[in-house]
Protein backbone atom coordinates (compact mmCIF):
# COMPACT_ATOMS: atom_id res chain seq x y z
CA UNK A 1 0.00 0.00 0.00
CA UNK A 2 1.49 2.94 -1.06
CA UNK A 3 1.73 6.07 1.47
CA UNK A 4 -1.00 8.93 0.83
CA UNK A 5 1.43 11.69 -0.74
CA UNK A 6 -1.69 13.81 -0.56
CA UNK A 7 -4.38 14.24 1.40
CA UNK A 8 -7.38 16.34 2.27
CA UNK A 9 -9.49 15.77 5.17
CA UNK A 10 -12.86 17.54 5.51
CA UNK A 11 -11.66 20.31 3.45
CA UNK A 12 -14.55 23.03 3.16
CA UNK A 13 -14.84 25.80 1.02
CA UNK A 14 -16.90 28.86 0.14
CA UNK A 15 -16.59 31.55 -2.30
CA UNK A 16 -18.59 34.56 -2.25
CA UNK A 17 -20.48 33.44 1.15
CA UNK A 18 -21.46 30.30 -0.71
CA UNK A 19 -20.62 26.98 0.35
CA UNK A 20 -18.79 24.88 -2.57
CA UNK A 21 -16.83 21.94 -0.78
CA UNK A 22 -18.83 20.10 1.75
CA UNK A 23 -16.19 18.61 3.68
CA UNK A 24 -14.26 16.60 1.04
CA UNK A 25 -12.01 13.65 2.15
CA UNK A 26 -9.50 12.33 -0.27
CA UNK A 27 -6.00 10.68 -0.49
CA UNK A 28 -3.69 10.66 -3.51
CA UNK A 29 -1.11 7.82 -3.12
CA UNK A 30 2.44 8.56 -4.46
CA UNK A 31 3.60 7.27 -7.64
CA UNK A 32 -0.15 7.40 -8.99
CA UNK A 33 -1.89 9.55 -11.08
CA UNK A 34 -5.64 10.69 -10.42
CA UNK A 35 -8.21 12.10 -12.36
CA UNK A 36 -11.03 14.52 -11.36
CA UNK A 37 -14.09 14.49 -13.52
CA UNK A 38 -17.89 15.76 -12.97
CA UNK A 39 -20.23 18.36 -14.51
CA UNK A 40 -19.50 22.17 -14.95
CA UNK A 41 -19.67 23.46 -11.38
CA UNK A 42 -19.27 20.55 -9.74
CA UNK A 43 -16.30 22.28 -7.41
CA UNK A 44 -13.36 20.31 -9.58
CA UNK A 45 -11.32 23.79 -10.16
CA UNK A 46 -12.14 24.44 -6.70
CA UNK A 47 -11.10 21.43 -5.19
CA UNK A 48 -7.64 21.41 -6.94
CA UNK A 49 -6.81 25.06 -5.59
CA UNK A 50 -7.49 24.32 -2.18
CA UNK A 51 -5.09 20.95 -2.35
CA UNK A 52 -2.30 23.63 -3.67
CA UNK A 53 -3.36 26.13 -0.83
CA UNK A 54 -4.59 28.51 -3.23
CA UNK A 55 -7.66 29.15 -1.74
CA UNK A 56 -8.83 29.84 2.28
CA UNK A 57 -10.29 26.03 3.14
CA UNK A 58 -11.71 24.55 6.06
CA UNK A 59 -10.33 21.20 7.07
CA UNK A 60 -6.49 19.83 6.07
CA UNK A 61 -4.61 19.18 3.77
CA UNK A 62 -1.29 17.09 3.80
CA UNK A 63 1.74 17.56 1.75
CA UNK A 64 3.51 14.27 2.17
CA UNK A 65 2.68 13.82 5.38
CA UNK A 66 3.24 17.58 7.16
CA UNK A 67 0.01 20.03 6.78
CA UNK A 68 0.66 22.46 3.96
CA UNK A 69 0.28 25.48 6.53
CA UNK A 70 3.58 23.87 8.02
CA UNK A 71 5.76 24.08 5.27
CA UNK A 72 7.65 26.87 4.36
CA UNK A 73 6.52 28.55 1.20
CA UNK A 74 9.88 27.67 -0.70
CA UNK A 75 10.02 24.10 0.46
CA UNK A 76 6.59 23.44 -0.46
CA UNK A 77 7.06 24.97 -3.70
CA UNK A 78 9.75 22.79 -4.14
CA UNK A 79 7.26 19.83 -3.84
CA UNK A 80 3.99 21.08 -5.11
CA UNK A 81 3.77 22.10 -8.82
CA UNK A 82 0.92 23.56 -10.37
CA UNK A 83 -0.71 24.20 -13.60
CA UNK A 84 -3.21 26.53 -13.31
CA UNK A 85 -6.22 26.80 -15.93
CA UNK A 86 -6.12 29.89 -18.06
CA UNK A 87 -3.05 31.54 -16.80
CA UNK A 88 -2.86 35.03 -17.73
CA UNK A 89 0.50 37.43 -17.44
CA UNK A 90 4.06 36.69 -18.15
CA UNK A 91 3.70 37.58 -22.19
CA UNK A 92 6.73 39.53 -22.60
CA UNK A 93 8.57 36.83 -20.98
CA UNK A 94 10.71 34.16 -23.61
CA UNK A 95 9.61 30.55 -23.53
CA UNK A 96 13.05 29.80 -21.58
CA UNK A 97 12.42 32.25 -18.80
CA UNK A 98 8.79 31.31 -18.27
CA UNK A 99 10.17 27.82 -17.75
CA UNK A 100 12.76 28.95 -15.71
CA UNK A 101 9.98 30.24 -13.05
CA UNK A 102 9.72 26.98 -12.35
CA UNK A 103 13.01 26.74 -11.35
CA UNK A 104 12.30 30.04 -8.47
CA UNK A 105 12.00 27.71 -5.74
CA UNK A 106 15.41 26.19 -5.99
CA UNK A 107 17.21 29.14 -6.48
CA UNK A 108 18.81 31.45 -3.61
CA UNK A 109 17.26 34.69 -3.98
CA UNK A 110 18.46 36.58 -6.40
CA UNK A 111 20.92 34.32 -7.67
CA UNK A 112 21.21 33.46 -11.73
CA UNK A 113 20.28 30.19 -12.72
CA UNK A 114 22.68 27.65 -11.97
CA UNK A 115 23.56 24.60 -14.10
CA UNK A 116 21.08 22.24 -12.95
CA UNK A 117 18.11 24.94 -13.26
CA UNK A 118 19.59 25.38 -16.78
CA UNK A 119 19.31 21.34 -17.31
CA UNK A 120 15.54 21.04 -15.73
CA UNK A 121 14.07 23.76 -18.18
CA UNK A 122 16.03 22.55 -21.09
CA UNK A 123 14.39 18.85 -20.46
CA UNK A 124 11.49 20.26 -19.82
CA UNK A 125 10.84 21.93 -22.84
CA UNK A 126 12.38 19.13 -24.77
CA UNK A 127 9.57 16.69 -23.07
CA UNK A 128 6.57 19.27 -23.94
CA UNK A 129 8.33 19.69 -27.78
CA UNK A 130 8.49 23.68 -26.91
CA UNK A 131 12.59 23.97 -27.24
CA UNK A 132 12.51 25.17 -30.54
CA UNK A 133 10.53 28.32 -29.64
CA UNK A 134 12.53 29.34 -26.20
CA UNK A 135 13.68 32.26 -27.88
CA UNK A 136 9.90 33.41 -28.78
CA UNK A 137 7.93 35.81 -26.41
CA UNK A 138 4.95 33.59 -24.69
CA UNK A 139 2.53 36.45 -26.28
CA UNK A 140 2.87 35.15 -29.86
CA UNK A 141 2.03 31.47 -29.10
CA UNK A 142 -0.91 29.72 -29.95
CA UNK A 143 -3.04 28.48 -27.47
CA UNK A 144 -2.08 25.16 -27.74
CA UNK A 145 1.78 25.93 -28.08
CA UNK A 146 1.45 28.25 -24.97
CA UNK A 147 -0.02 25.72 -22.91
CA UNK A 148 2.92 23.18 -23.41
CA UNK A 149 5.24 26.04 -22.37
CA UNK A 150 3.20 26.33 -18.88
CA UNK A 151 3.44 22.20 -19.01
CA UNK A 152 7.05 22.77 -19.38
CA UNK A 153 7.03 25.50 -16.21
CA UNK A 154 5.48 22.61 -13.79
CA UNK A 155 7.42 20.25 -14.89
CA UNK A 156 10.76 22.20 -14.87
CA UNK A 157 9.91 22.48 -10.83
CA UNK A 158 10.61 18.80 -10.62
CA UNK A 159 8.40 18.54 -7.52
CA UNK A 160 7.07 15.69 -6.02
CA UNK A 161 3.32 16.29 -6.29
CA UNK A 162 2.20 17.90 -9.75
CA UNK A 163 -1.38 19.17 -9.88
CA UNK A 164 -2.93 20.37 -12.94
CA UNK A 165 -6.17 21.77 -14.00
CA UNK A 166 -7.70 21.09 -17.46
CA UNK A 167 -3.65 20.43 -18.96
CA UNK A 168 -4.93 19.25 -22.47
CA UNK A 169 -6.67 22.43 -22.70
CA UNK A 170 -6.11 23.37 -26.61
CA UNK A 171 -3.60 20.54 -27.41
CA UNK A 172 -4.03 18.70 -30.50
CA UNK A 173 -4.45 14.40 -30.42
CA UNK A 174 -0.61 13.78 -30.84
CA UNK A 175 0.36 16.45 -28.00
CA UNK A 176 -2.35 14.94 -26.06
CA UNK A 177 -0.76 11.01 -26.53
CA UNK A 178 2.10 12.79 -25.10
CA UNK A 179 1.49 14.11 -22.59
CA UNK A 180 -0.25 10.68 -21.46
CA UNK A 181 3.14 9.13 -21.81
CA UNK A 182 4.63 11.65 -19.85
CA UNK A 183 2.11 11.47 -16.67
CA UNK A 184 2.53 7.84 -16.89
CA UNK A 185 6.19 8.52 -16.85
CA UNK A 186 5.68 10.89 -13.82
CA UNK A 187 3.69 8.48 -11.77
CA UNK A 188 6.41 5.06 -12.89
CA UNK A 189 8.78 7.28 -11.34
CA UNK A 190 6.89 7.77 -8.03
CA UNK A 191 5.27 11.23 -8.75
CA UNK A 192 1.94 12.35 -7.71
CA UNK A 193 0.11 13.73 -10.45
CA UNK A 194 -3.86 14.84 -10.23
CA UNK A 195 -5.55 16.18 -13.26
CA UNK A 196 -8.88 17.69 -13.58
CA UNK A 197 -9.37 16.70 -17.08
CA UNK A 198 -12.94 17.53 -19.14
CA UNK A 199 -11.71 14.69 -21.72
CA UNK A 200 -13.15 11.84 -19.67
CA UNK A 201 -11.88 9.37 -22.21
CA UNK A 202 -8.31 10.73 -21.33
CA UNK A 203 -9.50 10.68 -17.58
CA UNK A 204 -10.15 6.80 -17.88
CA UNK A 205 -6.60 6.12 -19.05
CA UNK A 206 -5.20 7.50 -15.08
CA UNK A 207 -4.67 4.92 -12.33
CA UNK A 208 -8.05 6.35 -10.20
CA UNK A 209 -10.62 8.46 -10.98
CA UNK A 210 -12.53 10.70 -8.86
CA UNK A 211 -16.02 11.67 -9.81
CA UNK A 212 -17.50 14.88 -8.04
CA UNK A 213 -20.87 16.53 -8.20
CA UNK A 214 -22.43 19.44 -6.21
CA UNK A 215 -19.44 20.04 -4.45
CA UNK A 216 -18.89 16.35 -3.19
CA UNK A 217 -16.71 13.60 -3.84
CA UNK A 218 -19.73 10.55 -5.32
CA UNK A 219 -17.22 7.91 -6.39
CA UNK A 220 -13.43 6.99 -6.06
CA UNK A 221 -12.28 4.05 -7.67
CA UNK A 222 -9.82 2.65 -9.67
CA UNK A 223 -10.00 3.50 -14.19
CA UNK A 224 -10.68 -0.23 -15.03
CA UNK A 225 -13.45 -0.82 -12.39
CA UNK A 226 -16.80 -1.17 -14.00
CA UNK A 227 -17.87 0.61 -10.65
CA UNK A 228 -16.47 3.60 -11.92
CA UNK A 229 -17.44 3.13 -15.22
CA UNK A 230 -20.88 3.38 -13.91
CA UNK A 231 -20.14 6.44 -11.79
CA UNK A 232 -19.00 8.57 -14.24
CA UNK A 233 -22.17 7.66 -16.53
CA UNK A 234 -24.55 8.44 -14.09
CA UNK A 235 -22.44 11.84 -13.00
CA UNK A 236 -22.92 12.95 -16.67
CA UNK A 237 -27.06 11.76 -16.55
CA UNK A 238 -26.18 8.70 -19.03
CA UNK A 239 -25.37 11.34 -21.23
CA UNK A 240 -22.10 9.29 -22.21
CA UNK A 241 -21.43 5.69 -22.08
CA UNK A 242 -18.11 3.91 -20.74
CA UNK A 243 -17.04 0.74 -23.63
CA UNK A 244 -14.22 -1.03 -23.54
CA UNK A 245 -12.13 -0.26 -27.14
CA UNK A 246 -8.63 -2.36 -27.53
CA UNK A 247 -8.88 -2.90 -23.91
CA UNK A 248 -9.01 0.92 -22.89
CA UNK A 249 -11.86 2.23 -20.86
CA UNK A 250 -13.46 4.99 -23.70
CA UNK A 251 -16.65 7.06 -23.12
CA UNK A 252 -18.81 7.84 -25.91
CA UNK A 253 -22.22 10.10 -26.40
CA UNK A 254 -24.81 8.38 -26.26
N1 LIG B 1 -15.29 33.53 -6.93
C1 LIG B 1 -16.43 32.84 -6.84
N2 LIG B 1 -17.47 33.33 -6.16
C2 LIG B 1 -18.62 32.61 -6.06
N3 LIG B 1 -18.81 31.40 -6.59
C3 LIG B 1 -17.80 30.87 -7.27
C4 LIG B 1 -16.53 31.56 -7.44
N4 LIG B 1 -15.72 30.76 -8.15
C5 LIG B 1 -16.42 29.64 -8.44
N5 LIG B 1 -17.66 29.71 -7.91
C6 LIG B 1 -18.71 28.66 -7.99
O1 LIG B 1 -18.20 27.50 -7.37
C7 LIG B 1 -18.69 26.34 -8.04
C8 LIG B 1 -17.54 25.41 -8.36
O2 LIG B 1 -16.69 26.05 -9.32
P1 LIG B 1 -15.44 25.31 -9.95
O3 LIG B 1 -14.77 26.26 -10.87
O4 LIG B 1 -14.67 24.69 -8.87
O5 LIG B 1 -16.17 24.15 -10.78
P2 LIG B 1 -15.58 23.13 -11.84
O6 LIG B 1 -16.09 21.79 -11.47
O7 LIG B 1 -14.13 23.30 -11.97
O8 LIG B 1 -16.32 23.64 -13.15
P3 LIG B 1 -15.94 23.63 -14.72
O9 LIG B 1 -16.08 22.21 -15.18
O10 LIG B 1 -17.03 24.48 -15.31
O11 LIG B 1 -14.57 24.20 -14.89
C9 LIG B 1 -19.49 26.84 -9.25
O12 LIG B 1 -20.85 26.79 -8.95
C10 LIG B 1 -19.03 28.27 -9.41
O13 LIG B 1 -20.06 29.06 -9.95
Amino acid sequence: MNAAALQALGLRVALGGRPVLHGIDLAFPAGRWTSVVGPNGAGKSTLLKALAGLLPAEGQVALLGQPLAAWRQRERARRLAWLGQGEAGAEDLTVHDVAMLGRLPHQPWLAPPGPGDRAAVEQALRATQAWDWRDRPLGQLSGGERQRVLLARALAVQAQVLLMDEPLANLDPPHQSDWLLLVRDLAAAGRTVVSVLHEVTMALQADSLVVMAQGRVVHQGACAAPATHRAVEAVFDRRIAVHAVAGRPVALPQ
